[in-house]
């Protein structure tokens, strides 16, 4: 069966994919190990330490993203994978092989298992569609032919039939990404790595992208680890989620549980844009000492419930307790999210365990 068709028509096995909903005791083998790993750049300035001691592990057949502030260490640790950098110390396993010990042909052989896709597209100007995808199949010693059958198939996959021949300064932004993701699985990799894929798109065109990457990963089987600073792009696709913060692991784990009970600085510093606050006026009187007459801030956390109650859970904060905000998604089939209330400090506060008091609200009058 040729790609294509598998993208329209799930194969009744995957191909090289762990089972997606493997059970939590059967978790797949990784893709790509990341142990005791440290990069430091020496530069006429001096050195800079890039990555610090960052054990990780990304799984076989899931969407690892990895995010972190500007300068953490995103780029760096991606392009450790296909070995742009090698790891000053500890270990890159991909695929089983120690990446940091290949040369000459094994470098080559890694390359082939390892796609990459760019923000820029880095596609050639002066060759059609169809030679950009070509190139490196071409690199690989693929006879005529195959190149052509396998041109035709990656093309359909990403639902660029037509514009085989055309150059890229004639597609859109979209369009030129989805040449380089075409490019990219030619030679059937096992692992792809996509650095700020969409950064340079508009919004609409970033949902098509990603969703053609997810169909990508959970049709074929292959592993995707990609890096943005684009909160939402990991929030839609990914199922693991690394923050990275000056080059050291701050967190990491299933998404909806990173981003729907964060616990370091650096990820509630990522997450707050996606986050809404207290109303203005409760804002304002808010305290962190007990008032004489007031309110308890109460904060209730739900991190992967299946369904969750807001009026039981309003309720059970005790009588005369209101709702001030309540922010409620869904990521994997998990609810995830809080719910921020106020409850009389006239009454006896019981709470249950995902609530805590996170300060006053000062009576107003
Ligand atoms: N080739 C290089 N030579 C010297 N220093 C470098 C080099 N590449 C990266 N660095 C430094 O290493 C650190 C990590 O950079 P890296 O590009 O991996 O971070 P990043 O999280 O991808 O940042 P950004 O989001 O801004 O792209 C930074 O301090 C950066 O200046």
């Amino acid at each position: 069966m040729t790609e294509a068709l598998a993208l329209a028509r799930p194969p009744a096995v995957p191909r090289h994919a762990a089972p997606i909903d493997a059970s939590p005791s059967a978790p797949p083998r990784p893709a790509i190990s990341f142990r005791g790993v440290g990069k430091t750049y020496v530069s006429p300035k001096g050195e800079v330490g890039a990555l610090r001691g960052v054990d990780v592990e990304a799984p076989e057949g899931r969407i690892f993203g990895v995010i972190g502030r500007s300068g953490a260490g995103k780029s760096t640790l991606l392009r450790l994978v296909n070995r742009l950098e090698a790891p000053t110390t500890g270990q890159v396993i991909v695929d089983g092989e120690d990446v940091g010990a290949l040369e000459g042909e094994g470098l080559i052989a890694l390359r082939r298992r390892v796609g990459m896709i760019f923000q820029h597209f880095n596609l050639l100007s002066a060759k059609t569609v169809a030679e950009n995808i070509a190139l490196p199949l071409k690199v690989a010693g693929w006879p005529r032919r195959d190149i052509d059958a396998r041109v035709a198939e990656v093309l359909a996959l990403v639902g660029l039939e037509d514009k085989r021949d055309a150059y890229p300064g004639k597609l859109s932004g979209g369009q030129k990404q989805r040449v380089g993701i075409a490019r990219a699985l030619g030679p059937r990799p096992k692992i792809l790595l996509c650095d700020e894929a969409t950064s340079a798109l508009d919004p609409e065109t970033t949902r098509s992208i990603l969703d053609l990457l997810r169909d990508i990963n959970r049709r074929l089987g292959i592993t995707i680890m990609l890096i943005t600073h684009e909160m939402s792009v990991i929030r839609e696709i990914c199922d693991e989620v690394l923050v990275l913060e000056k080059g050291e692991v701050a967190e990491r784990g299933p998404v909806w549980r990173v981003f729907g009970d964060p616990r370091h600085p650096a990820t509630l510093a990522l997450l707050r844009p996606l986050s809404h606050g207290l109303p203005e006026d409760v804002a304002a009187r808010v305290t962190s000492e007990r008032p004489s007459r007031g309110e308890a801030l109460v904060e209730l956390r739900f991190t992967g419930e299946r369904e969750v109650d807001l009026a039981a859970a309003a309720a059970g904060l005790g009588p005369g307790a209101r709702v001030l905000s309540a922010e409620l998604d869904r990521i994997g089939g998990h609810t995830q999210g809080r719910l921020l209330a106020a409850s009389p400090l006239s009454s006896r506060l019981d709470l249950p365990s995902n609530a805590r008091v996170l300060g006053y609200v000062a009576s107003d009058d």
